[in-house]
């Protein structure tokens, strides 16, 4: 990935105008190019983009502020769906169906649940379930409603009005009543509370007797808390990481990097070791000819510290009083630690414990919090961290706001979208200066008519005025005409596009990051709490990343 130009301590901003930036909206300005496919040799080339390499829009990385690396002693990551980039089609429906599984013959739905299809595109991150109306909606910055769906069908516009539109006190559309799809692991149980909801509405007895919208919402989520936690997912990956994880053969590189720049790694995760060994295994291992994987240790020596089932966001917490037990790698086996340093157990020396703990190249934990990170890794001060998340809630939020370290967020799903927008971004910049053009005049009109109603004038002045305002008038309904214009310019654009492009925004919920002009609730989330955010695709070192916040 690199992120940073910095590693070689100097930072490139495009313009404003010049970077898929502008698509965050409000925010977001820059952007930093380094990415390149050549892996460690290419860190010439990272340092800018003059370096000769031109980088391909959906893999350029977008930041909000700019961060001097020069900064920053140790890099951390997050590992699923940060490092392991799952494949929805395979390891959603996974998800899915186990939870259906778990809903027909524990909780008491009927088996005809079994036969039920998932489509992993329909739903997308940043969308409100309403968990008693049974709705689904998308809303902008400022929590409006733009979008409201029940179960499958969109609620007319009245409806959605009357239903999100007049409250005196705005909702807050949080918990316990609101579940935010904030992860990628949520897209499954999202999708399956909207078939239940129409499943309801169409089969009144055929749920399980009392099960209202939020009893169904509170049976799927426990039973996909439950895939996650007996197995169900864990072991199917572990059987066959391929076919649930996308390969990316630019990991190693990008370790390698950091590592020879000096700088601490380590890697932060509440999946437990058994499971992140193998799934770190598979990205960084090398693969024989005949596919089969050799499993070893090998990926520690990217990291000095790996602390897993740190159990995020509780782990930022300093005050947190985890108990931070070693693993032993081969064995799994979990040691005491007073806060980290090797404790003799009874029965052997404790020089011989202290040296096999303190000679290891990359020591493994579980638990502890943050504090315990910082020790072991000599850190003095958060903001010498930056640490690369998918979860705005699980990774970033605390991470960032309250800690102080630097956080760069994954949105895998962008690196898709910024191709359009730059396919389109001329005719984006005059609609733009053109909606301006007619909200000017529109002001003007109004300020107008304000002035003739309720202020006092000779009998000259006011038809100086009045025919300004008819002049006006008719100003305005030009640039209306421009505007509308350019609209149909910019959807026979997009029609002329190749398929594959067009069909990049989704075609319920739209852009991910807007709603309508406005920036949409995720964008919101993305520009205010994370510093940036790298996104998937083949290659991490390659992805799409956006920084906001601080
Ligand atoms: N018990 C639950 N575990 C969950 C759920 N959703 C995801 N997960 C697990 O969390 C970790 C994420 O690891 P990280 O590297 O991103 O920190 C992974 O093991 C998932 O299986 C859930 O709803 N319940
Ligand atoms: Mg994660």
């Amino acid at each position: 990935m690199l992120i940073y130009s910095g590693f070689n301590q100097s930072n490139s901003h495009y313009s404003k105008d010049d970077s898929a930036g502008t698509i965050l909206g409000d925010k977001a300005s820059q952007s930093h190019l380094m990415a390149n496919s050549n892996g460690v040799e290419g860190l010439h080339v990272w340092s800018s983009p003059e370096g000769g390499c031109k980088i391909d829009i959906g893999k350029q990385i977008f930041c909000n502020r700019s961060l001097n690396m020069k900064n920053i002693l140790a890099v951390g990551f997050d590992m699923d769906y940060t490092l392991a980039q799952y494949k929805p089609e395979t390891f959603e429906s996974l998800a899915y169906e186990g939870t259906i599984t778990k809903l027909v013959y524990d909780l008491g739905y009927p088996p005809e649940l079994l036969e039920w299809t998932f489509d992993p595109k329909y739903m997308v991150r940043g969308l409100v379930l309403d968990k008693k109306r049974g709705n689904i909606l998308k809303m902008d910055r400022h929590k409006y409603v733009k979008l409201a769906y029940h179960g499958f069908r969109e609620l007319s516009k009245e409806d959605k009005v009357g239903t999100y539109g007049n409250t005196l006190i705005r909702d807050s559309f949080d918990e316990p009543d609101y579940a935010l799809i904030d992860t990628l692991f949520s897209l499954a149980e999202a999708y399956l509370f909207a078939q239940l909801v129409d499943y309801k509405d169409n089969n009144p007895g055929k749920v399980p007797e009392g099960a209202d919208y939020s009893h169904m919402y509170k049976d799927v989520r426990a039973a996909v808390d439950l895939c996650h936690r007996d197995g169900t997912l864990k072991q199917m990956v572990a059987k066959d990481p391929k076919r649930y994880i996308n390969e990316d053969t630019s990991i190693v590189p990008m370790f390698k990097m950091l590592r020879a720049s000096g700088r601490s790694t380590f890697l932060v995760t509440n999946s437990l070791w058994d499971y992140t060994n193998i799934v770190m295994n598979f990205l960084c291992a090398s693969h024989a000819l005949d596919g089969s994987l050799s499993c070893n240790f090998d990926w520690l020596q990217y990291f000095d510290v790996v602390v897993t089932g740190s159990a995020k966001p509780g782990f930022f917490h300093e005050e947190n009083r985890a108990n931070i037990f070693e693993v032993e790698p081969e064995s799994g086996m979990l040691l005491n630690t007073d806060n980290g340093t090797p404790m003799p157990q009874v029965g052997s020396t404790s020089s011989e414990v202290l040296l096999k703990g303190l000679n290891k190249s990359c020591r493994v934990f579980q638990g502890g919090n943050v504090a315990h990170l910082h020790k072991l890794l000599s850190i003095e001060s958060s903001s010498q961290v930056l640490y690369v998340g998918d979860h705005i809630y699980g990774d970033i939020l605390r991470s960032k706001k309250v800690l102080g370290w630097r956080t760069m967020l994954v949105v895998p799903e962008l690196e898709r979208e910024v191709k359009l927008l730059w396919e389109l971004r001329d005719l984006r910049k005059q609609l733009r200066l053109l909606r301006n053009e007619r909200d000017l005049v529109e002001d003007q009109i109004h300020h107008l008519k304000w002035s003739l109603k309720f202020e006092s004038f000779r009998d000259d002045e006011k038809q100086k005025m009045i025919s300004a305002l008819g002049e006006l008038e008719s100003q305005r309904d030009q640039a209306r005409l421009a505007h509308q214009q350019a609209q149909r310019e910019c959807h026979q654009k997009v029609e002329e596009l190749p398929f594959s492009i067009r069909l990049i925004f989704h075609k319920i919920w739209g852009q991910l990051m807007k709603t309508g002009y406005q920036n949409s609730r995720f964008a919101h989330q993305l520009t205010g709490y994370s510093h940036f955010a790298p996104s998937g695709g083949k290659a991490l070192r390659d992805r799409l990343v956006i920084q906001s916040g601080q």
